[in-house]
């Protein structure tokens, strides 16, 4: 069943979000309803195709009872019965002058990828900033504008043929769409904002022939990036091909690039492809672009300018089809100013340019890469995986990795081999690590050291410590600091004066006494019900959570305005509409439609 904010016509533009996610349905339905949209929000992608099937392929409603189509649809994609790609797809069939945003928890190469091919007009990771979301939707409302007026002009009489298809798609397509696992096929990890900024990049670049400039520090996956692009594009049957600038020979670069004639210079004892030739119909990655000498700089111009170059010592002009993926982890436009790099290059390369995050700036990713690797590890060794303390895993996470993930790969492949136990302790790792923790930790131990109760746990790594951190402290991408430098070394020795061990999802808070209420310490109790609520098996915790979190702001808004429903909409940064619904939905406890 689905439900509108307002049924009467409306020259608001209309916005469909389907999600199976409650809590996010209403969260983007009372966002966007404050930004001046109508919005119908839907359970599931099917009813959302049956009313777009009854409402037919005008913007008007088919009968009275049909409604209005949307200007936009944002929907999730992984739902029961169809999948949000499978929609998306349908959708282009059909309804192509809607612009479909696909959002995704589980974001990663594959989704963007997918979303984009499905013909989505944006892609959405969550968690998403409110604001982010409002102004995609902004933007696919003026591309649904655009799309009508191109299609209004275009033709009066709408292809008939073409929504009976669609309505009446292939059995398949319809069908209970399986949950993909959610694999990683490319191999490049990484669940943060920065890392799905990233993905989101691949998704929209892959299948667009122009070359891209990747930049970021040493080992923080540039090569794995610009083979991501190979594999997810059209070339990705042709040669990925990657060179280094900076380990090859100056006077070697433009024979290795280009090939050579037979004779062209001494030992040129046959004739020779370069990379060029060899990559034709596929992907060329130039690595360390900046190290490239400037008279290669020129030649290379050239076939980027007109496609095609000689061979050294030829007189044949060969034609390529290559796509260009450079790398760098110098600042090109100093070397310009310096007159170390061509100014004309640099602008052809830098047509889109992709900046990786250092792994400092995402230390969120630093558990997922560390068992990523550990596993791989582990299976090419015929080993079982070795798994990390909370306290080992909260000292890796600190440390500034300058090689950035290649280094921490490293680190892992020492680990697996040098510590002998299974599982990984905070004076298993290597030294330089631990004086890098030591060196950094200035505050007093006996400020800093939380109040730790151990539990059971098996897994690679999962937090099995409950903190007790000061408002000031909450950790943001990090874990609470748990055992400090004094205790790194102590650690292991002390592991027995431990509290008894508790079942493993049993975490018992210890909790202050406030005298006043500190802004954060709501925060332990919630964690404390969610815990605890997953060990009885209950999982919409969010669901069940939300609507009380909004209860409760809601009443002390309304109460610290004398009641007064506008005041506690400012307060509360919400619509007066919104407060209006909320308090019938939260307080006077009538039923929320059902979506
Ligand atoms: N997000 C990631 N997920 C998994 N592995 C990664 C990730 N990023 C990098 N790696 C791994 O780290 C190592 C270094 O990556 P890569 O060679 O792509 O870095 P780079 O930026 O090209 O380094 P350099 O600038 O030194 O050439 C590789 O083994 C790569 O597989």
């Amino acid at each position: 069943m689905t439900y509108t904010n307002n049924k009467t016509p409306t020259t608001e533009p209309i916005v469909w979000v389907i999600d199976d996610d409650q809590a996010l349905r209403m969260i983007l339905e009372d966002t966007l309803t404050d930004s001046g949209f109508q919005v119908q929000t839907f359970g599931n992608a099917q009813s959302a195709w049956r009313l777009l099937q009854d409402s037919g392929q005008d913007s008007q409603p088919k009968s009275d009872n049909s409604a209005p189509l949307p200007s936009v649809i944002v929907t999730d994609i992984r739902m029961p019965m169809m999948n949000g790609l499978d929609f998306s797809s349908k959708i282009k069939q059909a309804f192509a002058q809607i612009p479909v945003i696909i959002m995704t928890a589980h974001a990663d190469v594959q989704s963007a990828v997918d979303s984009y091919q499905s013909g989505a007009f944006d892609y959405l990771p969550k968690p998403f900033e409110l604001d982010d979301a409002i102004a995609m939707v902004k933007k696919a409302c003026l591309q649904s504008q655009s799309n009508q007026t191109q299609k209004r002009s275009k033709s009066e009489n709408y292809n008939d043929s073409l929504i009976r298809d669609a309505q009446q798609p292939p059995a398949q397509k319809v069908a209970v769409a399986p949950e993909k696992a959610p694999t990683n096929p490319s191999g490049i990890i990484g669940q943060s904002i920065a890392m799905q900024k990233v993905f989101r990049a691949i998704g929209r670049l892959s299948h667009m022939p122009m070359t891209v400039l990747i930049t970021g520090e040493s080992g923080t996956g540039k090569e794995l990036i610009a083979s991501a692009l190979h594999e997810h594009s059209p070339r990705k049957s042709k040669p990925f091909i990657a060179l280094n600038m900076a380990a090859i020979p100056h006077d070697l670069i433009e024979a290795e690039l280009f090939g050579h004639e037979k004779g062209a210079f001494t030992g040129a004892t046959t004739t020779r492809q370069g990379r060029f030739e060899q990559a034709h119909g596929g992907t060329l990655f130039l690595d360390e672009i900046g190290d490239m000498p400037l008279p290669t700089q020129t030649r290379l111009l050239r076939v980027l300018a007109n496609g095609e170059f000689y061979r050294v010592g030829g007189l044949k002009p060969i034609k390529v089809d290559v796509r260009i993926i450079a790398a760098t982890h110098q600042n090109l436009e100093t070397l310009v100013q310096q007159g170390k790099f061509r100014e004309d290059l640099f602008y052809r390369l830098n047509v889109i340019r992709l900046a990786l995050p250092s792994l400092r700036e995402r230390r969120e990713d630093i558990p997922l890469l560390i068992d990523f690797f550990m596993q791989n590890i582990a299976k090419s060794m015929h080993t079982s995986t070795k798994t990390i303390t909370p306290s080992a895993m909260h000292i890796l996470q600190s440390y500034p990795w300058q090689g950035n993930v290649r280094q921490l790969e490293n680190t892992c492949r020492w680990l697996s081999v040098m510590t002998t136990g299974q599982t990984i302790q905070p004076s298993d790792l290597p030294p330089e690590i631990l004086q890098a923790f030591e060196s950094q930790d200035s505050t007093p131990v006996t400020t800093r050291e939380p109040k730790i109760h151990k539990t059971h746990k098996t897994h690679n790594y999962q937090p099995d410590t409950q903190f007790e951190t000061p408002a000031s402290e909450h950790p943001s991408s990090l874990p609470a600091p748990s055992d400090r430098p004094s205790a790194i070394s102590n650690l292991s020795h002390h592991s027995s004066e431990l509290p008894t061990p508790l079942p493993a999802t049993t975490v018992v808070p210890t909790l202050h006494a406030p005298q006043t209420v500190a802004t954060a310490d709501w925060i332990t109790p919630l964690q404390v019900w969610a815990q605890q609520a997953l060990a009885e098996g209950q999982y919409d915790i969010l669901q069940t959570a939300y609507p009380m979190f909004e209860k409760c702001l809601l009443e002390v808004a309304l109460a610290h305005t004398a009641q007064h429903k506008g005041q506690a909409a400012d307060l509360l940064g919400w619509g007066r509409n919104t407060v209006t619904r909320k308090y019938q939905q939260l307080i006077e406890g009538r039923p929320v439609k059902p979506s």
